[in-house]
């Protein structure tokens, strides 16, 4: 099979949306010159950002450390309703919000506006969890002594953020953050950095202490890690990205000895039984796979199916897959924007191609388009082989590679024959056979009968190389504070 793209026509952008987005964008200040950032869906030049060098990001680390120290001292109330207030305005400006990821990251605009919903909800739910600490107070097993625990604000938290949800990704780090007591530096992906501009400006419109959060682009990830990570004032890492860059910055957090949050890459397993209902199982596929272009860390990669409900199943979900609009994300009806980036586009012609040359069956898709933006067709392959890249490597994009098993023990076999854990999916009508499957998935994540377990109130994260650490829901909050014990020595007094 040879790379091909087609000159099929993509859904344009709907123009009302385009001069929306550009409003927004013309709202933030930013800089006329500095690194260039585009929309993936046309290649056009949306703005520019600031290069910050080693000395501007050691600068910001200096302001956000001094703006900590008021801050770590606030009630728990001012926090909690500096993130009410910040947590209402961003839903204010959920319009603005969604128009804006959706030109800077290419994702549909139906799916912006979900992203919001999702972002924002780690805001409200850290605005409430931020007045109840945790802590406890219990006797010693061999009396005489009283132990209080509490918690501290780690301190200065350095937050890094990938391009694939640009608003989500920010406030499931700065929210927990803030609630805890921290002062933030946090650097977006030079890919998609408008949004945490903005959303940091909303921040501050909503009473959030002017220099508490400190947003820092640059062309040179590798040097502001290596000097911030460094730098004694800073306590705290929090990364989500890809697990080579993962293992980079826990090498250098090692040198701080830095409290260190990792959401790395994954390779998700989703076992289909037969014993599924298939109309369930197709959907929440669909959802495992296409959300967000199939560019998401917990998107189904290794689509396991038992050979009795095979042929139907494929089927179902190849027409489903053929439907899907593709286009400009502030396009009307598109249901599958431009990936990130052309890098991207390649990689899945790359893969679709390996994998047809190594035996699997074309469905649908598995063509580009003639566009300068970054297009690429929903895309099914059946009997995918274990040897081939899409088996084996994290797909990050739109192509659904299904393979076949006959037993239980084997598809849970297969699932785990991975060094990543982050989710896994399993579709049954089976209560017992769903929470078996569920225990025996080495992974931090299990959606049941359903394709998008991700939630405020749970803990995301995962286990072996897909990272350390949760994030969502009082988990999330604990990445940022230390527990401390005060022993308090008991004498009877009568
Ligand atoms: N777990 C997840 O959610 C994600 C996983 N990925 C996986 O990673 C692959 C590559 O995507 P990519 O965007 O390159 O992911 P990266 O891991 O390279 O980037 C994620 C973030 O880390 C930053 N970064 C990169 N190198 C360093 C460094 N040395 N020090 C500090 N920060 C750094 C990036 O900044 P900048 O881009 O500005 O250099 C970005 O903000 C994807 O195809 C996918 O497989 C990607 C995104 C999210
Ligand atoms: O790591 C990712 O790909 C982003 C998180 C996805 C989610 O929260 O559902």
């Amino acid at each position: 099979m040879t790379i091909t793209n087609v000159a099929a026509p993509l859904i344009t952008a709907d123009a009302a949306s385009l001069r929306h987005a550009d409003a927004v964008i013309q709202s933030i200040n930013l800089p006329s010159q500095g690194i260039a950032v585009q929309d993936p869906a046309t290649a056009e030049t949306i703005a520019h950002i600031p290069d910050a060098g080693v000395e501007a990001a050691l600068e910001a680390v200096g302001k956000a450390d001094a703006a900590g120290a008021d801050w770590a001292k606030s009630s728990l109330r001012q926090r909690a309703d500096v993130l009410h207030a910040w947590y209402d305005n961003l839903v204010a400006h959920t319009e603005d919000l969604a128009h804006l990821i959706s030109r800077e990251m290419g994702k549909p605009l139906a799916e912006a506006r979900g992203e919001v919903k999702y972002g924002t909800d780690f805001v409200r739910w850290y605005a409430e969890e931020a007045v109840r600490p945790a802590g406890n107070f219990r006797d010693t097993p061999d009396g005489g002594a009283s132990l209080l625990t509490r918690r501290s604000p780690v301190g200065l938290a350095v937050l890094i953020t990938p391009w694939n949800f640009p608003l989500a990704m920010a406030t499931r780090k700065i929210a927990p953050a803030l609630a805890a007591g921290c002062p933030v530096v946090i650097k977006p992906a030079t890919l998609t950095p408008l949004t945490t501009y903005f959303a940091v400006q909303l921040a501050i419109e909503a009473g959030v202490p002017e220099e508490l959060i400190q947003v820092i682009t640059t062309s040179n990830s590798g040097a502001f890690s290596e000097a911030v990570l460094l730098d004694p004032r800073v306590r705290k890492v929090s990364f989500t990205g890809s697990t080579p860059v993962g293992r980079r910055l826990l090498e250098l957090a090692s040198r701080n000895v830095l409290r260190s949050s990792m959401e790395l890459g994954g390779n998700a397993p989703l076992i289909v039984f037969n014993d599924a209902d298939l109309q369930r199982a197709v959907d929440g596929t669909f959802a495992a796979k296409l959300r967000n272009g199939g560019q998401s860390c917990i998107g189904a990669n290794r689509i396991y199916v038992q050979d009795g409900i095979a042929d139907d199943f494929t089927a179902a979900l190849a027409e489903r897959f053929a439907q899907v609009p593709v286009g400009n994300g502030l396009g009307q009806g598109t249901g599958l924007g431009a990936l990130i980036d052309d890098r991207a586009v390649a990689q899945m012609h790359t893969y679709t191609n390996n994998a047809v040359t190594l035996g699997a069956t074309l469905l649908t898709g598995g063509h580009g388009y003639d566009s300068a933006g970054n297009f690429f067709a929903p895309t099914v392959l059946d009997h995918v082989t274990e040897d081939s890249d899409v088996a084996k490597s994290e797909i990050f994009g739109p192509i659904a590679a299904i393979q076949r098993f006959t037993t239980e023990t084997e598809a849970i076999t297969r699932a785990n024959a991975t060094e990543f854990g982050l989710a896994g999916y399993v579709f049954t009508e089976n209560l017992d056979r769903a929470l078996n499957v569920a225990d025996s998935l080495e992974t931090g994540i299990v959606g049941i009968n359903q394709g998008v377990p991700s939630n405020a109130g749970a803990p995301f994260g995962g286990i072996k190389q897909s990272g350390l650490g949760r994030e969502g829901s009082s988990e999330g909050l604990e990445e940022y504070e230390n527990i401390r014990f005060y022993n308090v020595a008991r004498r009877a007094t009568a």
